[in-house]
C-alpha cells in the first residue's frame, strides 16, 4: 500500500467538515488504497467540539485513516500537507449575499496562505470552500508566493452538481447520464449555469440536452435562476447553509483534481483566469476544465451566444469588484 498523505481540513468542527471528514477518511477522494493522515484545524473555542469529532473518526475504525491531528495552530495544520480543504469561515445567513462575508472572512485566507507558503508541500492542491470562495482563493494564493498559482482553486462543483441534478430531473434520466453542464464565473448569484454544451447518454447514444429537452425558455430562465439561488433556498429552508451537498461537492472536486476527468468529460472549477472567453484576468473564475496528471486545463472553443457573453461580463465584473474590496479589507 502507498505511503500516507497528509490532508488538512479547516473549519474541522463545523457542519461541512462533519460530512467531508468521513468521505475523505473512507477513500472517496484519494481512493480506497491511499492511506491518509487528517490534519484538523479550527479556532481555540472549538477545540472541545473538535475532540468529539476526533473520537468519532477513531470510532469509524477505517483502516486507511492512519492518523488524526487536531489543532488550532496553522503551523501544525499545514505542515507537509498534499491537499488542503479550506472550509473554515463564517457562513451567510438568510438575506445576505455571499460577498457580504468578505469583510469577516478574507483575512482568514491571508493567514492561511502565509501558513501554506511556509509549511505545506510545494505541490499542495488547495480547494477553497469558505465564502466568498473565488475571492478568498485569490487572496490565499497571493500570500503563498512559493506555491504555483494554478494550485489554488475555488469550489463551483456544488453549482455543477445542482445543475446536473436539475437537468436530469427535467429530462427524467439518471444524474450520471448527464455531463458537461458548465458553471461560469463567480460562486454567487451572478454565476452563469450553462447547459448549451451539455449531453445526455440515452441507451449508449449521446444527445445534446438542448435538443432533448426542447425548452429553451426553461433553460434560459428558470434553470439559470434556480441554480443561482439554490444556496439561498437551502438556507431559507434549513436555517443553515448547505453542508452535506457541499461536502460531497468538495470531495468530487478534489477527486477529479487528483484522479482526472474521463475522456470527453469536463467539470467546472474556479481557477486563475488567463482571460479565456473574455473573462477578466487575475481573478478566480469558474471555467470548464479537463484534468490530467493532476493538472487542469481550461476547455477552449465552446460557443457563447450574446446572452452568454453578457452573463460572463456581469459575473466577471463582480469578481473584479470583490478583488478590489478584498484588497481594501486586507490592507486596512
Ligand atoms: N463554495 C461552496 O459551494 C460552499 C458551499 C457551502 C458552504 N460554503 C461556505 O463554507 C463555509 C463553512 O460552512 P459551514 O457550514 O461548515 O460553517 P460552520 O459555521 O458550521 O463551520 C465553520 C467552522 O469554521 C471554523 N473557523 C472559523 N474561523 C476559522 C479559522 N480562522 N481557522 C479555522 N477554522 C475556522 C469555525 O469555528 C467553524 O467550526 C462558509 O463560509 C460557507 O458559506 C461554501
Ligand atoms: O449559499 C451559501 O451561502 C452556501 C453555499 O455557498 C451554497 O451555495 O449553498
Amino acid at each position: 500500500m502507498a505511503e500516507p498523505i497528509r490532508v488538512v481540513v479547516t473549519g474541522a468542527a463545523g457542519q461541512i467538515a462533519y460530512s467531508l471528514l468521513y468521505m475523505i477518511s473512507k477513500g472517496d477522494v484519494f481512493g480506497p488504497n491511499q492511506p491518509v493522515i487528517l490534519h484538523l484545524l479550527d479556532i481555540p473555542p472549538m477545540m472541545g467540539v473538535l475532540e468529539g469529532v476526533v473520537m468519532e473518526l477513531n470510532d469509524c475504525a477505517i483502516p486507511i485513516l492512519r492518523g488524526v491531528v487536531p489543532t488550532d495552530d496553522p503551523a501544525v495544520a499545514f505542515k507537509d500537507v498534499s491537499a488542503a480543504f479550506l472550509v473554515g469561515a463564517m457562513p451567510r445567513k438568510q438575506g445576505m449575499e455571499r460577498k457580504d462575508l468578505l469583510a469577516a472572512n478574507v483575512k482568514i485566507f491571508k493567514v492561511q496562505g502565509e501558513a501554506l507558503d511556509k509549511h505545506a508541500k510545494k505541490d499542495v492542491k488547495v480547494l477553497v470552500v469558505g465564502n466568498p470562495a473565488n475571492t478568498n482563493a485569490l487572496i490565499c494564493s497571493r500570500y503563498a508566493p512559493s506555491i504555483p498559482k494554478e494550485n489554488f482553486t475555488a469550489m463551483t462543483r456544488l453549482d455543477q452538481n445542482r445543475a446536473l441534478a436539475e437537468i436530469a430531473r427535467a429530462i427524467n434520466k439518471p444524474v450520471d447520464s448527464v455531463k458537461n453542464v458548465v458553471i461560469w464565473g463567480n460562486h454567487s448569484s451572478t454565476q452563469f449555469p450553462d447547459a448549451s454544451s451539455a449531453t445526455v447518454d440515452m441507451d449508449g447514444k449521446i444527445f445534446n440536452v438542448v435538443e432533448v429537452l426542447k425548452d429553451d425558455v426553461w433553460l434560459n430562465t428558470t434553470f439559470v435562476e434556480t441554480i443561482q439561488k439554490r444556496g439561498a433556498a437551502v438556507i431559507a429552508a434549513r436555517k443553515m447553509s448547505s453542508a452535506m451537498s457541499a461536502a460531497k461537492a468538495a470531495s468530487d472536486h478534489m477527486r477529479t483534481w487528483f484522479r482526472g476527468t474521463a475522456p470527453g468529460e469536463y467539470v467546472s472549477m474556479g481557477v486563475l483566469s488567463d482571460g479565456s472567453y473574455g473573462a477578466p484576468k487575475d481573478v478566480i473564475f469558474s471555467f470548464p476544465v479537463t484534468v490530467m496528471g493532476g493538472k487542469w486545463s481550461i476547455v477552449q472553443g465552446l460557443k457563447l451566444n450574446d446572452n452568454a457573453k453578457a452573463m460572463l461580463t456581469k459575473t466577471g465584473d463582480e469578481l473584479c469588484e470583490e478583488r478590489q474590496e478584498a484588497l481594501v479589507v486586507i490592507e486596512a
